[in-house]
């Protein structure tokens, strides 16, 4: 536990997600591509990015349940091998049809990889370093958010879709036979926490308890509220905003993305390091992540005119947040559930932040052709992706944040009774700070 082989074992399990992360956002600067290859508008093409998120949303629970079954080892490799198929399906696709199919094996392969990898950690790490092991997997795996937006960018920009594409899946490939080499479930001799420990105990029963428990719920609504906005900027409609609806140029645009990835690689592993020193605060720092969410996209969509830079600056650095914010959810998870539930538990967390990306991301190409239909018809001369018609679609958001600052309220007030009934009082945050300050004080 927690030695060298952990880390490389560990290391190889993040490098699997981040080329998971590379191939999942790799259509978000493809988007103007994708429009033009498959000869599409905003719905349709949002339909392809939303297809990929909604297929790994609706296979978390499985894959979870199946994490609990079979271990993370073969769960990576399984979705690193679909992912190199649907990546090649996408390279070769000249019809819309066939790049659907290949999102959707990207969907599926890339849902297994996340949770698998986190439920890896409890089986190589013990003691306070696991309260921060996701959030360094969360942050590494930002690595493949970057590649996709400043490399991967330039090269489909050079050799076109089918070169581009085809060599994402050569590195997925890569990829696949450096976990085959190297990643294993636990130590030899570590408790085997997986499989066969709980063979007596059936999925559903599994499944069920962690759901039962209040703490997966409030991990639930923290990934619904905090993932949702920061994915549907990076994996679709941030590029278009930036670059058509307010006009920068593609390589502003890839900075700005650039942005919010290198925050969330900052702000990751602070966040990691708060949750595990002051773990009875986890959900005010979220609820605090959540207004902050709130305040910044309300102020640009009211601006007048176009928002200035910096506060497109403050935008994508807000959504650099949210991601570790989001990434608190499996905390919940991991300490709210016991070992040989948490492979679901982490699936339940999981679906919330995609099921919102899921819902948005045709959300807002639906409002945006309905927006250029109805001005369109008025004899104004706009573009679907002008910035008018991203200020109304992108307000949808604000529907989905107040749903989720609702239900983390909820859950946060049920979690915190059945923690009392247990013997842990949980006081309002200032009382905490005035103690913790007089203390200081002496
Ligand atoms: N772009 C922000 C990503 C933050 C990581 C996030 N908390 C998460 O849930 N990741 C799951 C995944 O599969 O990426």
């Amino acid at each position: 536990m927690n030695s060298a082989r952990s880390w490389i074992v560990w290391g190889v399990g993040a490098i699997a997600y981040m080329v998971a992360i590379l191939h999942r956002s790799s259509l978000g600067v493809a988007g103007p591509a994708a429009a033009e290859r498959f000869e599409v508008q905003a719905t349709l093409l949002s339909t392809l990015g939303a297809v990929q998120v909604g297929v790994y949303a609706a296979m978390q629970i499985p894959v979870g349940v199946l994490v609990d079954r079979y271990g993370p080892r073969v769960l990576i490799a399984s979705g690193a091998a679909v992912m190199v198929g649907g990546q090649t399906m996408v390279a070769l696709a000249e019809e819309l049809p066939l790049a659907i199919a290949g999102r959707i094996l990207l969907g599926i392969g890339d849902a297994a990889t996340f949770i698998s990898v986190i439920r890896l950690q409890s089986g190589w790490f013990r003691g306070p370093i696991v309260a921060q092991m996701s959030q360094w997997t969360a942050t590494t795996g930002q690595l493949g958010q970057l590649l996709s937006v400043v490399p991967f960018a330039w090269l489909l920009h050079q050799v076109g879709w089918t070169l581009s594409f085809g060599s994402l899946a050569i590195v997925g490939a890569v990829a696949l036979v450096l976990v085959l080499l190297i990643v294993f479930d636990a130590p030899k001799g570590g408790a085997p926490a997986t499989g066969s420990i709980d063979v007596p105990v059936g999925w559903w029963p599994r499944l069920r308890s962690a759901m039962r428990q209040p703490g997966t719920r409030l991990g639930f609504w923290t990934h619904f509220s905090l993932l949702g906005s920061t994915n549907v900027f990076l994996l679709l409609w941030g590029y278009p905003m930036l670059v058509e609806g307010l006009g920068y140029e593609r390589g502003q645009a890839a900075g700005l993305m650039a942005i919010v990835v290198g925050t969330g690689m900052v702000v990751g592993p602070i966040v990691g390091i708060a949750t595990a020193r002051f773990p009875l605060r986890r959900s005010t720092l979220v609820l605090a992540i959540v207004g902050l969410v709130v305040a910044t996209w309300t102020t640009v969509l009211v601006w007048p005119g176009h928002p200035p830079t910096w506060l497109v600056i403050v935008l994508v650095v807000v959504l650099g947040i949210a991601g570790p914010g989001s990434t608190v959810g499996f905390d919940f998870a991991r300490t709210f559930n016991p070992l040989r539930v948490l492979g679901s538990a982490n699936g339940v967390v999981n679906i919330g932040g995609f099921m919102a990306s899921f819902a948005l991301m045709p959300a807002i190409g639906i409002i945006l052709d309905a927006v250029h239909a109805a001005r369109a018809a008025g004899g104004e001369a706009v573009g679907v992706y002008d910035w008018e018609g991203f200020r109304i679609a992108l307000a949808s958001q604000l529907v989905v944040l107040a749903i989720g600052l609702v239900m983390i309220v909820r859950t946060r007030r049920i979690t915190r009774s059945r923690m009392r009934e247990e013997g842990i009082e949980v006081g309002p945050v200032w009382t905490a700070i005035a103690r913790w300050m007089r203390r200081r004080g002496r």
